[in-house]
């Protein structure tokens, strides 16, 4: 029976991927017929050209994204039809549906229906493909009744998830379009205005769901957020590049993934930084920091300044420059504006001068414009307005406030001496993480220097000259895509092919790459999703509020698990703020990773951080427990290294993890040479890695090893939260070695 029904979907399915082959070689076809065109000369026609260019890219891109396991799932419904699930929508010439897109609304009953609410659906079936081959089918049976006896044989058990969540782990991360659960639909679907909060437990998939929504909301609201685009933050260069190939393969490519510390453009944060100093710059009182930093900057002198020009001596008097500087923020609260304002005023003192001594009955207009000019041409006097006024940009403010005790003291009164301490540097030291948000506060409160005002304007002539062309030009585009894509159109499927135009036309109005937008300082995204959202501090809260004006957010994350001793401790504090009234929560509450067995002593971990919050419940038992050796100090080492050379013997081709205290990482590198150990994503390229706590955050791996679980627990404030990270992130087994504490001796 089971053979029967997998020659009958191989027949749909490879169906489905001839006409895959079909589009794609269409779009291959466009693709070198646009490339091989020759361009004559002008700039539009090249600019044209390169809009062809990645439109038809783009195409020939998603299409070969979709192959693996581009067919998953079918529906039965009670009323007779029958439609196969997959990642894109195929149609075949003659208009009936080979293929309808996971996203669709017709789709949704695929995830939603269950045996008590069937939703018309009588079966789910679940379609397992190797390559283009159907290797298996399970069904869910919903509707027992509406099935018809010669139905009723075709039936195939076992559940597609736990088949999924047993496979080893690739240090990738996998999309799980065909496993989505009911739950976690309703967030996917969740409409796209206001803050979404989806709070839940290690492993409960907050990440991936995450994903799957931002490749909803873009194919649902292709106009709105093609214009804007979706920014996915999270919380290192590893955990992205962990994550980054989940939304390709959904076929979305248009979203811009960052770390927080990335979200200020041209600032690289490569030094490391103490909790405490994280801790102080991650305050809200920051912002009023930068602000009293900034105008510490503007000198008012105790004395009148007295300037030589040629015989002349002209003066300016302390309260003639405190008038200027008032009257100039009054007309422009940004310092860099503002000085050109202030600049005005100073001359125009000093000119004044001038022309009282020549006598104003002997100065014409012309005359007084001279003088002013002259003034200002003057290096002394130019020296003078960059003393009492000097232009900033963010770097400069912010490296020489956190290198100089006496402007930190002025700006930040309520620091004592030991916390300034903790953030004093020299003044040519690396950025940290912690410094993008206070770049970005700089930046907001400077305003753009007289340097970048000139560039942006010289750009936004050039680009409204391009623009007024490329929009002429984007109609002839969609008319062609229209004609190309015509046959792939359903009646319910206008409103979201109206979103495609749309889409297209902006793409070729604004053709920037998702990648390039995040080094705009000024981007502005339709939809912002954050990972780990608890680990930010609330001045990285103030940076990101700028880039999601509009509040279509979705922050994932989880309290217990707050490591940053600058991170969230309540969602309601923080959105009250942002998004008052406009914000939801929703939760996620069975754990899809960590097996029941290693839970249960997460659990203890749990209970001591907060008695109240209950662990998420493990969909799996494994029949393992972990191993746990409380190793005394002095032979941790040799017993890390003998668990490490057994469980790389038993993995296979799965991934081990070795997870470390932060102060012991260089200690532990240097003893296990033959593991992987970097700050950088690449640590995630071989099959085993050394991490600490932070950099494990967001990961899993089949093995764990945690290795001094005591020093986890010291080494930060935190430690009960760090501790738990560790331990929730294995697939299968755990094993713990070293100087028990207390919270892990349970039996
Ligand atoms: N419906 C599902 N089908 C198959 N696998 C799933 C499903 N939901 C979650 N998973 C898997 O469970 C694992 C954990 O998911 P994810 O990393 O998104 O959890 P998380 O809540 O972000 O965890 P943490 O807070 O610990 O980082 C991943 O391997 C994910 O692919």
């Amino acid at each position: 029976m089971l053979e029967q029904e997998i020659a009958a979907e191989q027949g749909e399915v490879t169906a489905m991927y001839e006409r895959l082959d079909v589009l794609r070689e269409k779009a291959r076809g466009e693709l070198g017929r646009v490339q091989g065109e020759e361009t004559v000369g002008t700039d539009q026609a090249a600019s044209e050209r390169e809009s062809f260019t990645r439109l038809y890219s783009g195409r020939f891109a998603q299409l070969s994204s979709v192959e693996r396991g581009l067919c998953f799932g079918r529906i039965d419904e009670t009323a007779g039809e029958r439609f196969h699930i997959g990642r894109i929508g195929l149609f075949d010439d003659d208009y009936n549906p080979l293929l309808i897109d996971w996203r669709t609304p017709v789709a949704q009953v695929f995830y939603r229906a269950t045996s008590v609410e069937p939703l018309g659906v009588k079966r789910r079936r679940h379609i397992r493909l190797h390559g283009r081959t159907v290797v298996g089918v399970d069904d869910d049976l919903l509707d027992v009744e509406a099935l018809g006896d010669n139905e009723r044989g075709t039936l195939i058990g076992e559940a597609a998830l736990l088949s999924s969540l047993g496979a080893s782990r690739t240090g990738r991360m996998n999309e799980i379009v065909a496993t989505i659960q009911s739950e976690q639909d309703e967030i996917i679907r969740s409409g796209l205005p206001g803050v979404l909060v989806v709070q839940g437990g290690p492993g409960t998939g907050k990440t991936v769901v995450a994903l799957h929504r931002a490749a909803y909301l873009l194919y649902t609201h292709r106009e709105q957020l093609g214009q804007t685009g979706v920014l996915v933050v999270g919380p290192n260069t590893t955990f992205l590049r962990y994550i980054d190939e989940v939304l390709p393969s959904l076929g979305e490519n248009d979203v811009v993934l960052a770390t927080v510390s990335e979200l200020f453009p041209g600032v690289t944060a490569t030094a490391p930084e103490s909790a405490e100093a994280a801790r102080i710059k991650g305050e809200p009182a920051m912002a009023d920091v930068i602000a009293q930093a900034i105008a510490g900057f503007r000198i008012v002198p105790t004395r009148p300044v007295r300037l030589k020009l040629g015989s002349e001596e002209l003066v300016l008097r302390p309260d003639a420059i405190r008038k200027a500087q008032r009257g100039a923020l009054a007309a422009q609260p940004l310092h860099n504006r503002a000085r050109p304002v202030f600049v005005r005023r100073i001359l125009k003192t000093l000119t004044n001068q001038v022309v009282e001594r020549i006598g104003k009955q002997y100065v014409g207009d012309a005359d007084v414009e001279d003088i002013q000019q002259e003034l200002f041409d003057d290096d002394q006097i130019l020296e003078l307005l960059d003393r009492l006024w000097p232009e900033l940009t963010p770097q400069l403010l912010v490296s020489v406030l956190f290198s100089s005790d006496d402007r930190l003291a002025a700006a930040a009164a309520y620091l004592t001496g030991a916390e300034r301490s903790a953030v004093l540097r020299p003044l040519s030291a690396d950025w940290t993480p912690s410094d993008a948000a206070l770049l970005d506060e700089a930046a907001e409160l400077l305003g753009e220097t007289s340097e970048v005002v000139a560039e942006r304007k010289h750009r936004e002539a050039e680009t409204s000259a391009a623009e007024d062309a490329n929009r002429e030009y984007a109609s002839g585009v969609v008319d062609i895509e229209l004609t190309a894509e015509r046959i792939e159109i359903m009646p319910w499927e206008i409103e979201q092919f109206r979103d495609l135009i749309a889409q297209r036309t902006q793409q070729l109005a604004n053709p920037a790459p998702a990648d390039d937008r995040v080094f705009d300082r000024t981007s502005v995204f339709g939809h912002v999703i954050v990972d780990e959202a608890q680990e930010l501090s609330a001045m990285d809260w103030r940076m990101l509020m700028r880039r999601a004006p509009r509040r279509s957010m979705t922050l994932v994350g989880d309290i217990a698990q707050t490591g940053s001793a600058a991170g969230v401790r309540s969602w309601a504090e923080l959105l009250d703020h942002y998004a008052p009234r406009r914000w939801r929560t929703a939760e996620l509450t069975v754990n899809y990773r960590t097996p029941s067995e290693i839970m249960t002593v997460a659990a203890h971990v749990l209970a001591a951080i907060d008695p109240a919050l209950q662990p998420p419940t493990s969909v799996r038992e494994t029949g393992t427990h972990p191993f746990i050796d409380p190793v005394p100090a002095d032979a941790l080492m040799d017993a890390v290294r003998a668990a490490v050379k057994s469980e790389r013997e038993s993995i296979g081709d799965g991934r081990l993890a070795v997870i470390v205290p932060t102060s012991r990482y260089a200690e532990f590198a240097a003893a296990l040479p033959d593991v992987a150990h970097t700050h950088d994503p690449s640590v995630l390229d071989g099959s085993a890695a050394l991490l600490d706590v932070p950099q494990s955050k967001g990961l899993e791996f089949d093995t764990v090893l945690i290795a001094d679980p005591t020093t986890i627990l010291t080494d930060s404030d935190r430690g009960l939260s760090d501790l738990y990270v560790a331990l929730t992130r294995p697939t299968k087994h755990l094993t713990i070695l070293g100087p028990l504490p207390q919270v892990l001796r349970h039996g």
